[in-house]
């Protein structure tokens, strides 16, 4: 299984904006647009199939976090598992790439950690200045069966004390660094000047990242609920050893998902969620 781990799909727009996914956690590894990468992957990712990867957007599914009934390793099997390529697709001015995920392709720890039926489509999406990428959830069971998930984006920037998140004034968050508090956001944009792990809950489709108080990255989200932001600051970032311990000055999380509840999804019925990214 490690050999397909390497494999990568590189997608090219006619404008010259690129992508490029692996086959392993279905995870983008790199998106330019302009000749100038946008995502962040740390120097020390490990690529070789043995863990998650370490930046761009790893897919979490079906859990997030970990949880105490489902034996799963944090954020789930997406992405850590060798997903299917299916094909890509060139429709009016989107070039698109898409993988599938289904239960026998799991390993039998994670089949019987998350006993369900299921079958994942992920597109990833390209134009000139957007990135989308789109998770279908399939239950091919016939009980109905709940789910989290989350598109896990580590977007590039260039100096983290000069970064602001827009959008998320006077929504509620559940603060993990303050013990899980719910605590209601009173800024109107997000500053980060030490480690920040919020779940956002309810949040509205669009959030802007800026960067020097210029809009760098707009992120529109589609049947996700929830926004998590996440910097691991110094001390987080010293203890991940697929991470530099200065790296966190160049990258801002900012991923959404439906994390604060479970989904259900009845049998047979199919969920869609995802997120369409722009360079700005
Ligand atoms: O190290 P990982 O399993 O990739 O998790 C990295 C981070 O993911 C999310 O952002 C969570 O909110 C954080 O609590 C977690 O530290």
């Amino acid at each position: 299984a490690h050999e397909t781990s390497h494999k990568s799909i590189l997608l090219k727009h006619p404008s010259g904006a690129e992508a490029e996914v692996r086959l392993f956690g279905a995870t983008v590894t790199s998106w330019k647009v302009d000749n100038t990468e946008r995502l962040f992957v740390s120097k020390d990712a490990i690529l070789d199939g043995s863990k998650a990867i370490r930046g761009g957007i790893p897919v979490v599914f079906p859990i997030f976090g970990t949880d105490e009934k489902i034996k799963l390793p944090q954020h789930g099997f997406a992405r850590n598992s060798d997903w299917e390529y299916v094909g890509l697709l060139t429709d009016n001015d989107e070039v698109s790439v898409r993988f599938s995920l289904k239960d026998n392709q799991l390993k039998q720890s994670q089949r019987s950690a998350w006993p369900h039926s299921f079958r994942l489509n992920y597109t990833v999406a390209l134009t000139e200045k957007t990135l989308r990428t789109t998770l279908v959830v399939k239950n091919e069971d016939e009980d109905t069966f709940e789910f989290k998930t989350l598109l896990h984006t580590y977007f590039q920037i260039s100096d983290i004390s000069k970064v602001a998140v827009s959008g998320l004034s006077n929504l509620t968050y559940i603060d993990k660094v303050q013990n899980a508090a719910k605590v209601v956001e009173e800024n109107q944009k997000v500053t980060i000047a030490g480690e920040v792990d919020r779940v956002y809950a309810n949040v509205p489709e669009e959030v802007t990242i800026e960067e020097d108080g210029q809009a760098k990255y707009r992120i529109v989200k589609t049947g996700m609920k929830d926004t998590v932001v996440w910097n691991p600051w110094i001390d987080k970032a010293k203890g991940m050893g697929d991470f530099g311990d200065e790296e966190y000055h160049n990258m801002v999380c900012v991923e959404v998902g439906s994390v604060a509840d479970w989904v259900k999804l009845g049998g047979g019925q199919t969920w869609t969620g995802g997120q369409v990214i722009t360079a700005l």
